[in-house]
């Protein structure tokens, strides 16, 4: 038994209680368990700590200084964007990131925004709950436009675990798929710099990490190479978009929609543009792509198989 200490610093955005967490108490001596974990304690739930396990709290060079005992950071998701891990390569801290274990769920998701848009599902419930059907003169209200995907052109940028998945149901719904060169990246054939592939697409779905490079990857100038009736959906990071700009877009009419399950800041206590009640054709979620039940069990169990792995010296889903 190892006599490690370990700190969960906001289990509870993880375990709804409905979570098997044995794997990580047979990995682990001793957790430390908080639900969640405000900036103002990181520091002093660190300090005893040699293993520390995020979601999203975030990790910052100077957090990872003073954390004087940790060796090793798990990140209890993909996306590794709360942790520098600049600074944590510099102190020799390994951070460990969770792979592959949200597709089906994240993959579903993009789908339910996407066809939720182009049927127009919140609408025509709204039709339905406010009574405009039931007082309707004939059998069918079809006040909006509905779209079909079929023959329609999916772009994607981030062509990784998510977007290969996503490529592969497109597939299926009759989408031709083009793919988001990587700026700086191989040429590949097939794939198209971003610029090229935006005015060709009907639906725009993001898949890339958000990094220095990606911040504000989609902003106004990209919004506009788009086509009028065009889709955006965003389950990657929220910092990838510049929010102003597509809430303009959508309420000037130049973008025809968009699926929105992350935003740059999360809760967004104060307030973010695209949460006005006046933008058309927009649909937000509560950062919930990845959030099956399923998927988070994997999650805490891909979490306990990166720890033995670091403990038997072995690096596994190592970012840093
Ligand atoms: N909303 C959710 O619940 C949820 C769930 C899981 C992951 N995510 C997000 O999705 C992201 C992708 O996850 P993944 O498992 O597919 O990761 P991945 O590492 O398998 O794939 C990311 C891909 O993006 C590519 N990329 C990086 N920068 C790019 C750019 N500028 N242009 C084009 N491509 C670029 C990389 O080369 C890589 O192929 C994560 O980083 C995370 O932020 C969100
Ligand atoms: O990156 C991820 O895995 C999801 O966004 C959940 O945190």
């Amino acid at each position: 038994m190892t006599t490690l200490n370990g700190v969960l610093l906001d289990l509870a955005t993880i375990d709804q209680g409905d979570l098997d967490l044995s794997s990580l108490d047979r990995v682990c001596g001793h957790w430390q368990r908080h639900a969640y974990t405000e900036p103002v304690d990181t520091l002093e739930r660190l300090s005893h700590a040699q293993i520390a396990v995020t979601n999203k709290v975030a990790l910052d060079r100077q957090t990872l200084t003073a954390a004087n005992e940790l060796r090793l950071v798990c990140v209890a998701a993909t996306g590794t964007n709360n942790v520098d891990l600049e600074a944590a390569r510099e102190l020799g801290i390994a951070v460990a990131n969770v792979a592959r274990y949200a597709t089906p769920a994240v993959v579903q998701h993009v789908f339910a925004l996407i066809l939720a848009l182009t049927t127009r599902l919140p609408e025509y419930q709204r039709a339905v709950s406010s009574g405009a059907w039931q007082r309707h003169d004939r059998f069918c209200l079809m006040d909006y436009p509905i779209r079909e995907l079929a023959g329609r052109t999916l772009g994607i940028v981030g062509f990784g675990e998510l977007g290969q998945a996503v490529a592969r149901v497109a597939e299926a719904f009759g989408l031709q798929v083009l793919i988001a060169q990587r700026p700086g990246g191989p040429s590949r054939e097939g794939r198209l710099p971003l610029e090229a592939l935006l005015p060709q697409v009907d639906v725009l779905t993001l898949h890339c990490p958000l990094t220095d490079t990606t911040r504000g990857l989609i902003g106004a100038r990209e919004l506009d190479l788009m086509r009028r009736d065009a889709l955006l959906i965003n389950t990657a990071r929220g910092g990838i978009v510049d929010e102003q700009a597509l809430a303009e877009a959508l309420r000037r009419g130049t973008l025809g929609g968009a699926g929105i399950d992350v935003l740059s800041t999360e809760p967004p206590r104060g307030g973010n543009p695209l949460l006005a009640p006046d933008i058309p054709n927009l649909i937000v979620t509560p950062h919930i792509a990845w959030a099956s039940r399923e998927a988070r069990q994997r999650m805490v169990d891909e979490v306990a198989a990166n720890i033995e792995a670091f403990l038997a010296g072995k690096d596994r889903n190592r970012v840093a």
